[in-house]
């Protein structure tokens, strides 16, 4: 099933007088269970694709469907729940409350949730062999610790869709290695799509397809 699409996407930004092309024309289709790398050279939109695909912006013209859904005929607060509901995302800046204990940073999000989720938050630290951390504050941890625990607050809420944003790139090679694996995993077992942008091509071979961004166009990359 097409978990996103993008058909005639484009955006573009201003620049003081000047119209900047980010994306042109762009189409493509990405499917449930999929692993998806982004590649391409700085500044070229990588994160701009990622944004609009997981409907935090919106692009200048085209359509982007979530799970057959077409955003742009969904108000606000629709797009908003959708979002919630489908979208799960792993950000550059780490997303994790330095205030709050690991267990904490879950309960914060079943009192906004209204909901208990504690059995299936026990499962999910212990997948990502991280139930021992609960206790500690973001700060004890170490990048690769933070890092799952990152992944595991994307994943609690049990998105179809998890985007993330150079979820290696603080990593050592094993650490980054780990980390992708469990991406790997969780798309095939739990049949999600899942987009990572990196510039790390030691993490390309694990990813079922990759997709090149440059000049404002998204390419397969034949392997
Ligand atoms: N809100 C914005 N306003 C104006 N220009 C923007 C905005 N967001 C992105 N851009 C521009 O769009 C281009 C693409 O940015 P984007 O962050 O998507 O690239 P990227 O491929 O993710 O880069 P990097 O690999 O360095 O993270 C850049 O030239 C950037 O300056």
């Amino acid at each position: 099933m097409s978990a996103i699409t993008f058909k005639n996407i484009t955006r573009d930004f201003k620049d003081g007088g000047r119209t900047i092309h980010v994306l042109k024309d762009t189409n493509v289709e990405i499917n449930s269970g999929e692993f998806v790398a982004i590649v391409g050279p700085s500044g070229s939109g990588k994160s701009t694709f990622l944004t609009i695909a997981g409907g935090l912006q919106t692009p200048t013209s085209g359509e982007v469907y979530i799970n057959g859904q077409e955003l742009s005929v969904l108000s606000e607060k629709e797009r908003e729940k959708l979002r919630l509901n489908e979208v799960g995302f792993i950000l550059q800046a780490s997303n994790l409350v330095p205030f709050l204990k690991v267990n904490d940073q879950f309960n914060l999000f079943d009192r906004i949730m209204k909901d208990d989720r504690s059995d299936y938050r026990d499962e999910l630290l212990e997948q990502l062999g991280i139930k021992e951390l609960s206790n500690k504050y973001p700060e004890d941890l170490s990048g690769g610790e933070q890092q799952r625990v990152a992944i595991a607050k994307a994943l609690y809420n049990d998105p179809t869709i998890l985007l993330a944003d150079e979820p290696t790139a603080s990593l050592d090679t094993e650490r980054a290695l780990e980390v992708v694996d469990i991406l790997a995993k969780e798309a095939k077992e739990q049949d999600k799509a899942i987009i990572m942008v990196t510039h790390d091509k030691r993490l390309l071979d694990k990813c079922d397809r990759v997709l090149e961004m440059k000049d404002g166009e998204l390419n397969e990359v034949e392997e």
